[in-house]
């Protein structure tokens, strides 16, 4: 007896220190991914489950990145489980282009991916790590506050392409279930949301932090969260690559791993971590309904 080869919509399972996607090739960009859709991929009972999407499209394919295409062939077209669109993703960019190779779609070494922050550059190790340029921190000026419940802290306003605010804290717990958004101040600092991270110290250079996503929820691990908790620790350290001409490097520990992250003296922030796929399979496109 043969088995018919099955029907439907590729799709793999991958994740970055445990921040998890749903990965949806798409190389012509031919699929109109409602944020409907989105949000049932990344349904953990009746769907695959993931922190976010992210859809493989060559760069030449996707309004958003066409004027990309001749610096990266492959955009990373991220989304939010709630359907909503960032604009980076750090762990997913990682994930991203283990993917590109496994593929085939590039080779081992230095590949270029288009994002809506602009072409990160990724180097992927023969050991597997996987080693991103993650561009320039802008730290906005004026203070910033979050709060949980009760609870309010001061944070550092950092944007990594995408928004972030830094609260240190006495202790990770102090942040409780994390199970709606935090509130900020003021509104304006963050007219479209913002990922808000809680830090502690661990040692020289090494903290440990939580993260609630916009458009996800607390996730096991953020990169762009890392990356601006780096820069907020290193200048509260009194720590600025720019001026001492060093570079300073800091282990972040998130729930679902260990990152490290470098800052240069000329401002670019490097990101390292793992990337892993898990499973590959096909969608009942059925199912999917309208965004398939
Ligand atoms: N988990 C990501 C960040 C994903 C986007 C974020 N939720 C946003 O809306 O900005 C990372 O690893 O950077």
């Amino acid at each position: 007896m043969t088995s018919a080869a099955p029907q439907g919509l590729p799709f793999l399972k991958g994740h970055g220190t445990e921040n998890d996607f749903v990965i949806i090739p798409d190389p012509d960009g031919a699929l109109d991914l409602t944020p409907v859709a989105v949000a049932r991929l990344c349904d953990r009972r009746a769907g695959i489950g993931g922190d976010g999407v992210l859809r493989v499209v060559r760069s030449a394919k996707h309004p958003e990145a066409a004027a990309m295409a001749a610096e990266a062939e492959w955009f990373m077209d991220y989304r939010n489980s709630d359907g909503s669109i960032a604009e980076m993703c750090g762990n997913g960019v990682r994930v991203f282009a283990h993917y590109l190779l496994r593929a085939g779609l590039t080779g081992a070494g230095d590949v270029a991916v288009a994002t809506r922050a602009g072409v990160r550059r990724v180097h992927i190790d023969k050991d597997g790590d996987i080693t991103v340029d993650m561009g320039r921190a802008a730290l906005p000026a004026g203070g910033v506050e979050v709060a949980v419940g009760e609870r309010s802290w001061p944070a550092r306003n950092v944007n990594m392409g995408n928004p972030h605010a830094v609260a240190f804290v006495d202790d990770l717990a102090d942040a409780g279930k994390l199970l709606d958004a935090p509130a900020w101040a003021p509104a304006a600092a963050y007219p479209d949301g913002v990922n808000v991270e809680f830090v502690v110290d661990r040692g020289d250079r090494h903290v440990a932090m939580r993260v609630h996503e916009r458009g996800s929820g607390e996730t096991r691990s953020c990169g762009t969260g890392a990356c601006a908790v780096m820069v907020a620790a290193a200048r509260r350290d009194g720590r600025d690559p720019a001026v001492t001409g060093r570079p300073e490097t800091y282990r972040v520990d998130l729930p679902g791993g260990t990152l490290v992250i470098t800052e240069r003296p000329d401002g670019t922030v490097e990101m390292t971590g793992p990337a892993v796929i898990v499973a590959e399979g096909v969608i009942d496109p059925a199912w999917l309904g309208d965004g398939g």
